[in-house]
């Protein structure tokens, strides 16, 4: 699977490419003798160019044009890479191109790469494109080997290059005894054949792991080559696959008995295989109720089918734990994928789920574009996980996509968490959505007697009215030094994400939210001023210890900046504990090097006693049964972040990592810190009882028009020129009102998925608010400008953006990007 190695050079094309309506007949020698056509979408990435094209082909280039091949085409006066999404013998047989003069299309000039992807990844990058408005090309691209994308140049002198790929594959030896080798005793003396002869009584060995056991191995195996003793094959090397681990619990020996709950997942699962629709089940298991062992069962009834499975898992739980888990299970036929692997790796981890050797793909959310043999099963683990959202364009999210691809395929989606995401909650309450079944499965108990830990709920107000001024309260205290004089092991949830910090009263525990939206302000150091980052209202403010600051609510002047992270309780930490007990700091600083996660995770598991300090990234996956305390430091920082999601993410994350506790035999404990012991997500969490937040929060959310009850888009407008991008930005938002008010667009059913139950709640038309400055008004130079849209659930909004933008027309000087379904609104 490579671009062919040699630099291709071409003459530049005078002629365009043949475009629908056939405007400049220029009939050539090989568009007369073609031996078929070819629609091909174009790798030239704007907007306007999203449709294919037609090319013909020639006889002597038509076994290599397939779909899914990479091929190169003039287009526009200048040379293209392009993929090819469908073939037909006549121009008749392509969509669009109907009416065309068969001798006025142009040729394919070259193949540049074999097919990587299918007509089903047509499907899917087409559904893409449409869904969130972006590029087919850029959709399609996604499918293509890691590495490989083809880049055509322009030289100076007019000529255009095809540059090769990066990347490439490397081969092996592999050295096996014969049949007869078996029979084959070496004589007493000859101690090089010996050893070679038992190396290989256990199976075949690489001539590089001969030569590294025994040195200089090279002449004996090509001895007894010669006598047939042994054989030597050159073999593809699959890099990426030794990832060894010494972690105790990576290991995937099946249970001896599931779980009540883990059956009826499993055959809730097998329900909707047998249906073949594209079903959704979703797997609402409680931290530690065994989830992975449903996959995992689940996957051998598919594989035993002869079909593949993908299983996706957030990036940062992509750790040898679980790959291990997994792999120990079903051996080489895992793949894996994620951002720490290197190029090689990639390339060889896709090429093993390419040529049939791995049938189980265990990786981020790009996963879900590896080239599949018959996909029998879809698997999302913690599928509330905001990274399965992607940032840039395409800006898919991994849930939507799958449940598009699972209808497709015909085969179960699973979703799996102890905290399901409203959107799959509310799917769940309505039964079904985009015309197939979405059912929720419980799993209330952890397997072999283990029980959910005991939370207790430290109040930071009397333990600063008592004059505390330590980061740890009396519980948590209490609770490390127990585990310090038990030899157990805890573990430190400090998370401090996003950028602005909050202001908070230190002694009625007040944070200042928004009169009209119910979302907490975000301070603003440079202009001292509270700020909406929903509706845009400011508020003069001076916070403590400035003269005159002054809580909102009860008048104290501790109206603090909240701040402080991880490094600093690390240090607190260290003065504070014995020194034989090991402090492991885990968060974006420490994790930088590859494998350096993986290698924080052993130096906990292999220590007698521990504490594992860390941001969320500790929060999930992580599964060690030693542990028996885990404390958050502040749950305030999730708790009133400026998002309309803030209670179900920190719900999400005070859960899982509570979840960390007590997963062994012995017991946990769970020690929450907070100024808001009352807030309703604190006192779910201290329940395990999500009931005591979610409905009120969901009404609320009806009530205001959030999601899951309307769609969501934000379309952000960047430029250096601060009054261009504004006018632009507000022709846009123009564009898109008018638009919106002529058309009453209802996807077709099952395309973007309605559900008559979750529409009928929502507006009827699309609500087009803005243009506004966004939260981070500049960033590298450009201004931001967006504009909002809230839609009903049902409603086609990217046709609409589509055809605003390319009304409105692009502008070099403005980027646009448009993010349907948005989570971040920043
Ligand atoms: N049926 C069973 N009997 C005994 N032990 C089990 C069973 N199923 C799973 N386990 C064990 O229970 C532990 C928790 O399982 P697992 O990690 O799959 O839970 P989970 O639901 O994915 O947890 P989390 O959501 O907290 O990551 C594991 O050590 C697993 O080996
Ligand atoms: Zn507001």
């Amino acid at each position: 699977m490579t671009i062919p190695d040699q630099l291709t050079l071409f003459g530049a094309g005078a002629e365009g490419a043949t475009r629908r309506s056939s405007d400049r007949p220029a009939p050539t020698a090989q568009a007369a003798s073609a031996a078929c056509y070819v629609s091909v979408v174009v790798d030239i990435p704007a907007r306007a160019l999203s449709e294919p094209f037609t090319y013909a082909v020639s006889g002597d280039l038509v076994d290599g044009v397939k779909v899914g091949a990479t091929v190169l085409v003039s287009f526009a006066r200048r040379m293209a890479a392009g993929y090819v999404i469908a073939c037909a013998g006549t121009p008749d047989g392509l969509a669009g191109a109907e009416s065309l003069d068969p001798s006025s299309i142009k040729p394919v000039r070259a193949v540049l790469a074999e097919p990587a992807f299918s007509e089903q990844s047509v499907a899917v990058a087409r559904w893409l494109s449409q869904t969130y408005v972006a590029p087919l090309s850029e959709c399609l691209r996604l499918f293509l080997p890691p590495g490989h994308t083809p880049r055509v140049r322009r030289l100076e002198d007019g000529t255009y290059e095809v540059e090769r790929a990066s990347v490439q594959e490397v081969h092996q030896r592999v050295v096996a005894l014969t049949e007869e080798g078996r029979a084959f005793v070496p004589p007493e003396r000859a101690v090089r054949q010996r050893q070679l002869v038992e190396a290989l009584a256990c199976g075949p060995v690489t001539t590089s792991e001969l030569n590294a056991l025994y040195g200089g191995m090279s002449a004996t195996v090509k001895a007894l080559e010669r006598r047939g003793v042994v054989t030597v094959e050159e073999r593809r090397a699959w890099r990426g696959c030794d990832a060894s681990t010494t972690l105790s619990s990576a290991s995937g020996a099946a249970p001896a008995q599931l779980t009540a709950g883990q059956r009826r997942a499993l055959s809730a699962i097998e329900h909707a295989r047998g249906l073949g629709r594209g079903d959704v089940v979703v797997v609402d298991g409680v931290t530690g109720s065994g989830k992975t062992e449903v996959y995992l069962a689940a996957i051998e009834r598919v594989l035993a089918e002869g079909k593949s499975a993908c299983v996706l898992v957030p990036e940062i739980s992509l750790t040898a734990q679980t790959v291990g888990r997994f792999r120990s299970r079903f051996g080489d036929a895992v793949a894996i994928f994620h951002s720490r692997l290197s190029a090689g790796e990639r390339l060889d981890q896709w090429d093993m789920v390419h040529a049939g050797v791995a049938r189980v793909v265990v990786g981020a959310r790009s996963a879900l574009f590896c080239p599949f043999r018959d996909l029998g099963l879809i698997v999302i683990d913690e599928e509330h996980e905001h990274t399965y959202k992607q940032g840039q364009s395409p800006r898919y999210h991994a849930r939507e996509l799958a449940a598009y691809m699972a209808s497709l395929y015909g085969c179960p989606l699973v979703l799996g968490s102890a905290t399901p995401s409203f959107e799959s909650l509310a799917r769940c309450a309505a039964g079904s959505f985009g015309g197939v079944s979405w059912t929720r499965v419980e799993m209330p108990e952890r397997p072999a007697g283990a029980t959910l830990p005991r939370i207790v709920i430290a109040d930071l107000r009397r333990e600063f009215a008592r004059g505390s001024r330590s980061m740890f309260s009396k519980p948590l205290l209490d609770g490390l030094m127990r585990v310090v004089e038990r030899r157990e092991k805890a573990v430190l949830l400090h998370n401090r994400r996003g950028f602005a910090p909050f202001l908070m009263c230190r002694e009625c525990g007040c944070v200042p939210t928004c009169d009209h939206c119910s979302t907490a302000l975000t301070y603003h150091e440079r202009t001292h001023t509270l700020e909406c980052h929903t509706c845009g209202a400011v508020h003069p403010v001076r916070p403590y210890p400035a003269p005159g600051s002054a809580c909102p609510r009860c008048g104290s002047r501790y109206l603090a900046k909240m701040g402080m992270g991880t490094q600093q309780i690390e240090d607190a930490l260290r003065s504070l504990l014995p020194p034989d007990v090991a402090v492991i700091r885990m968060d974006a600083d420490s994790t930088k090097a590859k494998g350096s996660h993986q290698r924080l995770l052993e130096e906990f598991d292999a220590a007698e006693c521990a504490v594992l300090l860390g941001t969320q990234m500790i929060a999930k996956g992580l599964d060690f049964p030693e542990v028996t305390l885990v404390g958050v430091v502040m749950a305030d920082y999730a708790l009133k972040m400026p998002d309309f999601r803030a209670s179900e993410r920190a719900f999400a994350l005070l859960e899982q990592v509570s979840g960390r506790a007590g997963r062994g035999e012995r017991a946990g404990e769970v020690v929450i810190q907070t100024y808001l012991p009352d807030d309703p997500v604190i006192r779910a969490v201290a329940a395990h009882d999500r009931s005591l937040f979610v409905p009120a929060d969901l009404a609320q959310r009806a009530e205001l028009g959030y999601p899951p009850y309307v769609r969501l888009v934000n379309v952000v407008c960047r430029g250096k020129d601060r009054n261009v991008t504004e006018r632009y930005v507000e022709a846009l938002a123009e564009k898109i009102r008018a638009i919106a008010s002529q058309e009453h667009r209802v996807a077709p059913a099952g395309a973007s998925g309605l559900s008559a139950a979750l529409a009928a709640d929502s507006t009827e038309r699309p609500q087009v608010l803005g243009p506004t400055t966004c939260v981070i008004e500049r960033a590298k130079d450009r201004f931001r400008f967006h504009v909002m849209v809230k839609c009903p659930v049902g409603y086609d909004i990217s046709r609409v953006l589509s055809r605003a933008l390319s009304e409105v027309g692009a502008r070099r000087d403005v980027s646009v990007s448009v993010d349907v379904d948005a989570y971040d609104l920043m």
